[in-house]
């Protein structure tokens, strides 16, 4: 099945020219399988002794310890060796790898994640944490929030709390309560359209893209009222329509604007694109442009992140 046209005439207005060909391909084949130590139950010697005694043929991703890659006609052996089954590792894309990394939560903090299930960031925000400090986990739906504390119980996370609720109430319940906020916004999910799998693109329409848009302008204005001051929220998407990434943060910015500032993010790659400044009529606030997308390869989906912080003389 093809990609549909109405996302492929968006997404050539909105990537680099001269890449426009690769992105297309990138939807086609299976992608490189990524996957990264779960450091609460083992390290990156350990677990590289399992899978080098599984015969597992990984590649080490060189700027990021204990994350590692292989092919994907590896995977399903991956999936059945001792070190998967006993949560010591945790397969996981790259792109959604670096939102905790960027977001960088220090040991006692009290951190949100705001859009959580099925929880691969908060695993990863609670390693970072090593299990201290107050890490609150949402998710309002019942089926993906129970599979979030499997997920948490199985790779032993024991700083989370989680709730079965709406984040657009989370900001009026807690105000100015969190010094880190992830805010993985619920999405199109373009980034993961596969031409192989016609699910994976059945639920997408122009209209959809609008209607998520409206609901992730609402998280961020929740996120907002949940930031202490002097705290840092990462919103962020895996879709390419501006409406889910610019847009929102645009609206957020017209509202507390005098309040926030962006900080500039830098990957140690190259598959990478500003923010737009502008898409149709609507010109983007400059501050944006300290955002980043990430262009997909056959490694890593596309992505778009943006870190805000809350300034400290709020009166
Ligand atoms: C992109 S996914 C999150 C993925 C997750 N952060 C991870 O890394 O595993 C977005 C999540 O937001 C949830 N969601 C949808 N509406 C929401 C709302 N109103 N408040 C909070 N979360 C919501 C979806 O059910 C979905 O699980």
């Amino acid at each position: 099945m093809s990609l549909p046209e109405a996302f492929t005439e968006r997404l050539e207005k909105i990537v680099p020219h001269e890449r426009y060909e690769a992105i297309v391909r990138t939807f086609d084949s299976p992608k490189n399988v990524t996957f990264r130590v779960n450091t609460l139950k083992s390290t990156t010697q350990e677990l590289e002794a399992e899978l080098k005694a599984a015969h597992i043929p990984y590649e080490s991703i060189g700027w990021l310890e204990g994350v590692y890659r292989i092919a994907p006609e590896h995977k399903l052996a991956l999936t059945q060796t001792d070190a998967f089954y006993g949560g010591r590792l945790y397969i996981q894309n790259l792109a959604s790898m670096i939102a905790p990394l960027l977001l960088s939560p220090q040991p006692e903090e009290t951190v949100l994640d705001l859009a959580a299930a099925p929880g691969g960031k908060t695993l990863m925000l609670a390693g970072m944490m090593q299990n201290t400090g107050w890490l609150s986990a949402v998710e309002p739906s019942r089926e993906r929030f129970f599979r979030l504390c499997d997920n948490l119980k199985s790779q032993g996370v024991t700083n989370a709390h989680t709730y079965m609720t709406d984040g657009r109430s989370v900001g009026k319940k807690c105000p100015e309560m969190f010094d880190r906020i992830l805010l993985d916004a619920p999405c199109s999910s373009e980034a993961r359209f596969k031409t192989h799998d016609p699910k994976s693109m059945s639920f997408w329409s122009i209209h959809k893209v609008k209607e998520t848009s409206k609901l992730q302008r609402r998280l961020l204005l929740s996120a907002y009222d949940a930031l202490k001051p002097g705290g840092k929220l990462l919103y962020c998407t895996c879709s390419f329509s501006p409406e889910e990434n610019e847009s929102p943060l645009q609206h957020l910015l017209e509202r507390h604007g005098e309040h926030l500032n962006t900080l500039p993010l830098t990957l140690p790659f190259d598959n990478i694109q500003k923010p737009l400044e502008r898409w149709g009529k609507e010109v983007f606030d400059k501050r944006i442009q300290n955002g980043v997308r990430i262009l997909p390869t056959d490694t890593i989906d596309g992505f778009f992140l943006c870190m805000l912080e809350k300034k400290t003389n709020i009166t």
